[in-house]
């Protein structure tokens, strides 16, 4: 469950980016996040992250107040967050095993434990069959579900998403929300910030509209 109490945050030029936003994500919610550019939504998203901290308001995770966490808590509380970009952000030199691996690593889990949980990964967003290629090989749409696999690989929690599908056409933009529909069945709470109104009203979610920091409808 992530709760937002009256949160708001305004940049240090003086921008309120969010302005007393409340709401309640469910444990098995996926919700999606739209609204103008420049509305909050990747604020929103950062704060959930604790990459940005509110100016006023809480935020609070499974029963825990994120101002609680000091910097030296910030990792263990990312471990329990999935990451997923427009841009993937994948590393172009390495294999697709290799980039999905990489919080693991980085994470020190044990050689053959990585092995087992990148393929597990892998095999969800079916490029199993990819994974000594180099992500330059592989479609966008390929490249967008390493991604995805890199963000679930550590099995977190909470899958957020910063418009997924930006740089897709409609029929892997939808192959890709299949994808986080999966994740969501099996417990994650997924948040999708997405521009793409004619996709996310055809899917039966919750729908979060932001307008210029403030949230403005958070019904189905
Ligand atoms: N690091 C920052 N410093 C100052 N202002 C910022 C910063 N990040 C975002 N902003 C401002 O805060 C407002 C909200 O930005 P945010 O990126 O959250 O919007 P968004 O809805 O994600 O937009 P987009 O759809 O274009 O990504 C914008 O006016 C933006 O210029």
């Amino acid at each position: 469950m992530i709760t937002f109490d009256r949160v708001s945050k305004r940049y240090a030029e003086g921008h309120e980016a969010l302005r007393e936003v409340s709401v309640e994500l469910g444990r098995d919610e996926l919700v999606f996040l739209t609204g103008h550019s420049g509305a909050g939504k990747s604020t929103l998203l950062r704060l959930i992250m604790l990459i940005e901290r509110p100016t006023r308001g809480q935020i609070i995770i499974d029963g825990e107040n994120l101002a609680k966490v000091k910097a030296r808590g910030i990792p263990r509380h990312r471990r329990n967050i999935g990451v997923v970009f427009q841009n993937h952000q994948l590393l172009f030199d390495r294999t697709v095993f290799d980039n999905v691996a990489l919080p693991l690593v980085i994470a020190g889990y044990e050689h053959r434990e990585i092995g087992r949980r990148v393929r597990a990964a892998l095999d969800k967003v079916g490029l199993l069959a990819r994974e000594r290629a180099l992500p330059i090989t592989l479609s966008g749409g390929e490249q967008q579900r390493v991604g995805i696999a890199r963000a679930v690989v550590a099995k977190p929690r909470i899958l957020l998403a910063d418009e997924p599908t930006g740089n897709l056409d409609p029929a892997l933009s939808a192959e890709i929300m299949q994808l986080f529909e999966a994740f969501n069945q099996v417990g994650v709470t997924v948040v999708i910030a997405s521009h793409d109104l004619a996709l996310i009203s055809r899917l039966r979610h919750r729908i979060l509209t932001l307008r210029e920091g403030r949230l403005v409808s958070s019904g189905g």
